[in-house]
């Protein structure tokens, strides 16, 4: 039973939404967990701040939110030394980094879950420079598309919504050059994008490809060399396993604990979701270094 908790909500996220949510879920948690803190954040970046300030006071962290706010409750607790358990309801769009997880998008059972203390998992987060990850890195079109999204067209689209992006920018075909270090080896080569991946969601739609495991200490990277539609139309039919071997001359995917990447020019970055920009990038599996609250797949 988990003794202490600090919950860490969006305030931005709409009052009369909010109420609903937290009234789903108060009982259950107060109930189970007697020392509950609720935080509101009033502004971005606060959620990062009082995983980094008072995540080591608890014994458990929940994000309710969506990626935006679990990406910053992860930046918060990865460079604590006394990390606390981690866990996520979901009240986002997309939820990757809980889809991952395999929890419960039903915010009742999300909650249900921690309180009656779901299996807890030790999984990998990746530093990347002063940042982590725990689901995704990536440039070239992934990143333009999650910048081309507005909030209503992720309302509409929903789950669609950054595909539907990329291919609008699919049209610019932009490809970039890169040098990349992989396990004492050097690669250059051209790219429309590089993924690297933790977890097995990008926009709510799943990677069908076995080797993407959260807790393997390792990162699979992508390198989309054109802007073909072979893969993304595999990925969006949603088929149990792509032809990686049909579609090799246009992807390479490798493993690797670490790498390091530059790109010929600064680019957009898109992190779990959210932008940034830059040039040179490290990238480090950090294994095991988050105990997460997981659901049961299947
Ligand atoms: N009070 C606030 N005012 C404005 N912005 C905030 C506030 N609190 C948090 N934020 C910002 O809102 C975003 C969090 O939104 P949320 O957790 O719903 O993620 P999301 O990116 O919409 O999720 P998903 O990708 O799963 O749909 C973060 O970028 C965070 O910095």
């Amino acid at each position: 039973m988990y003794k202490t908790a600090m919950l860490i909500y969006n305030g931005n996220a709409g009052q009369k939404q909010m109420d609903k949510i937290l009234a789903q879920i108060i009982g259950p948690l107060s109930l189970a967990i007697p020392n509950l803190t609720l935080l509101q954040t009033q502004k971005p970046g606060d959620a990062e701040h009082f995983c980094r300030q008072h995540g080591e006071e608890v014994e458990l962290v929940i994000a309710l939110g969506g990626d935006g706010t679990v990406h910053e409750c992860i930046n918060g607790l990865s460079p604590l030394d006394k990390r606390p358990i981690f866990s996520v309801i979901p009240s986002g769009t997309c939820n990757d980094f809980a889809r991952a997880l395999d929890i419960p998008l039903n915010i009742k059972q999300a909650a249900m879950l921690i309180s009656e203390e779901g299996i807890e998992e030790e999984v990998d987060i990746v530093q990347t420079n002063d940042q982590y990850f725990g689901n995704f890195w990536g440039t070239g079109l992934i990143a333009e598309a999650s910048l081309n999204i507005d909030e209503q067209s992720k309302g509409v689209f929903g789950r669609l919504s950054y595909y539907v992006s990329a291919i609008k920018s699919m049209t610019a075909q932009d490809r970039f050059s890169f040098e990349m270090e992989v396990d004492g080896e050097t690669l250059k080569d051209e790219a429309v994008m590089v993924l690297a991946l933790n977890g097995r969601f990008i926009g709510a739609t799943e990677f069908p490809l076995s080797s993407i495991q959260l807790n393997d200490g390792k990162i699979d990277v992508m390198v989309i060399k054109e802007a073909g539609f072979p893969l993304f139309k595999e990925i969006l039919s949603a088929k149990a396993t792509v032809d990686w071997e049909k579609d090799k001359s246009t992807i390479d995917h490798f493993q690797a604990s670490s790498l390091k990447i530059s790109t010929s020019s600064k680019r957009y970055i898109d992190l779990d979701g959210e932008h940034y920009e830059g040039k040179d990038h490290s990238m480090t599996v950090l294994p095991g270094h988050l105990n997460v609250v997981k659901g049961n797949r299947g």
